[in-house]
């Protein structure tokens, strides 16, 4: 793929393509949103109860479709909000740059046949809206996630603000991406603070059940943040032990990007059932079963969910699409273990696996073990 040390564009593989493209465009989305902070006017629209959309959002969203679906013209890409396909957009939001730092890792094995049809594109143009709109700038993300064969295997969490409290001079913005089975980059983790157990939550979408599940997994302290890219990236640096939210707010384009670029460290993002969330084309956009996240420990976390709050919450269902296809993966490997890029396997999940006699003081000091890969 690297001749003479210059990624080769036309040979990687098209998931590193994808990421690579994804990576390139957060950077103009991110420079987009920051400059409509600037202007003072955000144009601020009600969606919903609770629920805003600012021209940063769409603006940031017309900038990463468009630049993905010129280069993938044949990927699904699905972003959170409802714009007119006949809205104009300038030239200067198409990016078609691909990120050689993404380019010069050699893709997985389980990746390299992976074709158009395979890949659906998730996008959160900005995550964390209602705190943008407050002036918690540190809370926002730019989320694209790359599913294949509806999981979540590849993800970019940009945040514009990174630093924004360091001073001018201080370089801002950072950008994280991940692979499962490479490993995630842009960030450093640090060992999350032992004989505790800091979970993090939502700090605008919160409601009696969101509260009693954070509560039955006996914090130490809670965390109420925003947005659920901020939220993992408090994970992934080890600045809390779990994210829970037991709320079907979330939707596919919010867990995407964060889910990949976890598991590619050995941790795991769920419903609250420990059920896995899908990423199809034609799954329900919303996150019926909730959200779980951890670098370790999953399964304490999910045991400690009562059942009457569990009881609240569904977990997604494959496509028939899915099914068939790991069918004939299971058929094509019986025997010789699974190769196939469609099934989460033990290596993808490295850590995660909890020891059946688990004790959470003792797990807690163990947090010092990180994943395959970080810088
Ligand atoms: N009830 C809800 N309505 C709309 N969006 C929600 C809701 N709950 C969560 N979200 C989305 O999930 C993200 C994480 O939730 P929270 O910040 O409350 O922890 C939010 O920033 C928001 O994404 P977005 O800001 O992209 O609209
Ligand atoms: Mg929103
Ligand atoms: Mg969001
Ligand atoms: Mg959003």
């Amino acid at each position: 793929m690297i001749q003479d040390g210059v990624p080769n564009c036309d040979v990687s593989p098209l998931i590193m393509r994808v990421l690579a493209a994804s990576v390139s465009v957060s950077y103009r989305a991110g420079t987009i949103i920051r400059d409509i902070m600037k202007t003072g006017d955000l144009g601020i629209v009600e969606k919903g109860k609770n629920d805003l959309q600012t021209e940063a959002d769409r603006a940031a969203q017309r900038c990463i479709v468009a630049s993905l679906h010129k280069q993938f013209p044949k990927v699904a890409i699905f972003g959170e909000e409802s714009l007119d396909p006949s809205d104009k957009i300038p030239d200067s939001y198409v990016v078609t740059d691909l990120a050689e730092d993404v380019l010069q890792h050699t893709c997985p094995d389980i990746y390299k046949n992976v074709t158009d049809d395979q890949i659906v594109i998730w996008v959160d143009p900005l995550d964390g809206t209602a705190e943008f709109t407050q002036g918690l700038l540190d809370h926002v993300t730019v989320l694209i996630g790359v599913a294949v064969n509806g999981e979540a295997k590849g993800g970019v969490i940009f945040q514009p603000y990174y630093n924004y409290e360091a001073g001018t001079g201080a370089p801002l913005g950072r950008c994280i991406w991940g692979l499962v089975g490479l490993g995630s980059y842009g960030f450093t983790r640090e060992v999350p603070p032992a004989n505790q157990n800091l979970i993090t939550t939502t700090r605008s979408h919160s409601d009696w059940i969101v509260t009693e599940a954070v509560n039955s997994c006996e914090p130490t302290e809670i965390v109420r943040v925003g947005g659920a890219g901020h939220k993992v990236l408090l994970l992934i640096e080890g600045k809390v032990h779990a994210y829970v939210f037991a709320s079907k707010g979330c939707k596919k384009w919010d867990t995407c990007a964060p889910e990949a670029v976890l598991c590619a460290i050995g941790g795991n993002l769920t419903d609250m059932l420990g059920n896995q969330i899908l990423y199809h084309s034609s799954v329900q956009r919303r996150n019926a079963g909730g959200v779980l996240a951890t670098v370790q420990n999953h399964k304490w976390y999910v045991e400690r969910i009562p059942a009457e709050i569990k009881e609240n919450f569904v977990s997604d269902t494959p496509s028939e699409d899915m099914l068939r296809r790991r069918q004939q993966a299971a058929t094509a490997s019986s025997g010789a273990g699974d190769s196939s890029a469609s099934s989460k396997s033990e290596g993808e999940l490295g850590s995660s696996v909890d020891p059946p006699e688990f004790d959470k003081t003792k797990a807690n000091a163990e947090n010092a073990s990180t994943g395959p890969a970080k810088m």
